[in-house]
């Protein structure tokens, strides 16, 4: 794209201006050239267009936002270099494309008018797009990406009200830096209040999100099982309003199904469309990011949908193993994470495995995913369930007997969405037969339970709990070796496979490494044959049932 230095025109501003700006420049290009490889000079940085100065900024035009990110890591050299170069220091402002110059010119004349008619009315930075503020009056995190970003395309910020200053990284490896706003910002249709008005809200239609109303931070349980994740999804979302904080960039959530991935992102699009709307976020499941980009394989349209992915602030992605086999995604996605990581735009990947685990995701993909914040999600605690279940329970006005919850709670661990599940049954039961007991909860949860419980339990573990009760190592468990403080640990945990796992006698024996099916017969037999009368046994095996389910 070639940029069009026609200034005045219907600006009419003055052309002095351009021609000082011009000569600026071109004394601090003598020393900047010195210091670049000549590639990177003659590629990115003679093209820049020097077309307005004023006593503190000087206004140059970019030809395209690829330019303009990656110039911004040489803005502090730009600045340097005027410093030397001329008797007073100036701080480079940037613009896209032509459209970015005649808005930064409006701006300027919109400004000058202003301030001639109006005294009340400083303006800052002519170069931004009117943005709001947050309650200290300082510039957005957000809307500063959104300003910067939009001076070629659509803007969602322009109706809005105040003024920014550029954020740009202070160095080529820092990720996030936001400069604090130079000068006190006071116009007519500004808010200091948080809550943008009403009317400032022109959300762009690509990045109007629907995300789940129910599933927001303030609903979820924090519990040793997801404490790390929970924590880096707030960091990240408080970062948009909170110009300070600057999180790890990618967070990478992974863990099993049903454990709160999907909920921690809707939770942070949630809270970061309430504080600040204009905040242009995409959140989708992998599926719908492969369907979509194999519908613009199909059309062609590879610019509207690199326009929509590159250049959001926030990408939010849900159940990224879909994209494992997928090559030609893959490369999409890599330059898409490219280039929301250039722009400092956060990303937050879920997937059900660690990325070492995608067995067929291209190597780059992989380090790019662990080059921010990698963090784990474990099945919760059994406190942890009480609590989710006594908090659902709470939500929804229930009233229900401490031992069901509790009963819930204690087998069924693995997945929140079966737990939840799990407490609905229960409460269908109340409401269509007007009472629910215990016995009543049970006998629903039957097959929900032993179907979790073959999920959680495996023979192996079940070897675990008991070698561990027994005092016993596990290789002993398994051994040949006859002594009794070895086949009475090794009797009840084939007993408890049998129980538990209803495994057949040729399965337990296998597990155990043992090739007689009738010893193996003979020994769950002779435990449950003891139970019944033998008040040891029953404790020891109560315990080891109680340890087997609060694993
Ligand atoms: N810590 C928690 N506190 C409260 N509710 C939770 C918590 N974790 C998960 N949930 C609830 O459990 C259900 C399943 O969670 P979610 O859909 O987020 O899981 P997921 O990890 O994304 O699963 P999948 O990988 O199968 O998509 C949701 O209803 C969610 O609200």
């Amino acid at each position: 794209m070639e940029l069009n230095m026609n200034l005045s025109g219907n600006l009419n501003l003055d052309n002095e201006q351009a021609a000082l700006a011009g000569s600026i420049w071109h004394n601090a290009l003598k020393i900047i050239q010195p210091q670049l490889a000549k590639m990177l000079f003659v590629t990115w940085v003679e093209p820049l267009v020097p077309f307005y100065v004023d006593e503190n900024y000087l206004y140059l035009a970019v030809q395209d936002n690829f330019s303009y990110r990656y110039l911004l890591k040489y803005v502090n050299l730009f600045e340097e270099a005027l410093a030397a170069s001329n008797s007073f220091k100036l701080q480079v402002k940037l613009f896209v494309g032509n459209e970015g110059m005649q808005q930064a010119l409006a701006s300027i004349k919109a400004s000058t008018f202003n301030n001639s008619t109006d005294n009340q009315s400083q303006v800052s930075d002519p170069g931004q797009p009117n943005l709001p503020l947050d309650s200290n009056n300082t510039a957005r995190k957000d809307t500063q990406k959104t300003a910067i970003n939009n001076t070629t395309e659509t803007s969602t910020a322009e109706s809005a009200g105040g003024y920014v200053t550029v954020e740009r990284p202070s160095s080529p490896t820092s990720t996030k830096t936001t400069t604090a706003p130079t000068q006190t910002i006071s116009s007519a249709n500004q808010t200091t209040n948080s809550s943008p008005l009403a009317a400032e809200i022109v959300v762009n239609p690509l990045y109007q999100q629907h995300f789940r109303r129910d599933y927001r931070f303030d609903n979820f349980i924090v519990g040793p099982n997801n404490t790390m994740a929970h924590a880096a999804c707030l960091a990240i979302a408080n970062s948009y309003f909170n110009p300070g904080q600057k999180p790890y960039n990618p967070l990478f959530l992974y863990g099993g199904s049903g454990l709160g991935k999907t909920h921690l992102l809707n939770a942070v699009g949630n809270m970061v469309m309430q504080h600040r709307p204009n905040t242009k976020i995409l959140y989708l499941q992998t599926e719908e990011f492969v369907n979509e980009f194999i519908a613009t394989i199909r059309k062609q349209n590879y610019n509207v949908f690199r326009n929509k992915y590159r250049n959001c602030d926030l990408l939010l992605i849900d159940d990224i193993q879909f994209i494992e086999g997928k090559e030609q995604m893959q490369e999409e996605f890599f330059y898409t994470f490219n280039a929301l990581y250039e722009n400092n735009s956060y990303i937050i990947i879920t997937c059900d495995k660690h990325p070492r685990y995608l067995v067929t995701l291209e190597d780059r993909l992989k380090t790019r995913f662990l080059s921010g914040l990698a963090c784990d999600i474990n099945p919760p605690t059994y406190e942890t369930r009480m609590a989710i279940l006594q908090a659902r329970a709470q939500s929804l006005q229930e009233n229900i007997d401490p031992d069901i919850i509790s009963y819930i709670a204690k087998n069924i661990s693995l997945n929140i969405r079966e737990l939840e599940g799990a407490l609905n049954s229960v409460l269908a039961i109340k409401h269509l037969s007007g009472y629910i007991n215990l016995a009543l909860a049970q006998k629903a949860l039957e097959p929900v339970i032993k179907r979790n419980m073959e999920k959680t339990v495996s023979p192996d573990f079940i070897a675990d709990v008991v070698a561990n009760y027994y005092n016993v190592s596990k290789a002993q468990l398994y051994s040949r070796c006859k002594e009794s403080k070895f086949t009475y640990p090794r009797h009840i945990a084939m007993y408890f496979c049998r129980e538990l796992l209803d495994m057949t006698y040729a399965d337990i024996s296998q597990a155990f490494n043992r090739s007689d099916h009738t010893t193996t017969r003979n020994a769950c037999l002779k435990i449950a044959k003891s139970l019944s009368s033998d008040l040891q046994l029953q404790k020891e095996l109560a315990n080891i049932q109680k340890s087997l389910h609060e694993q």
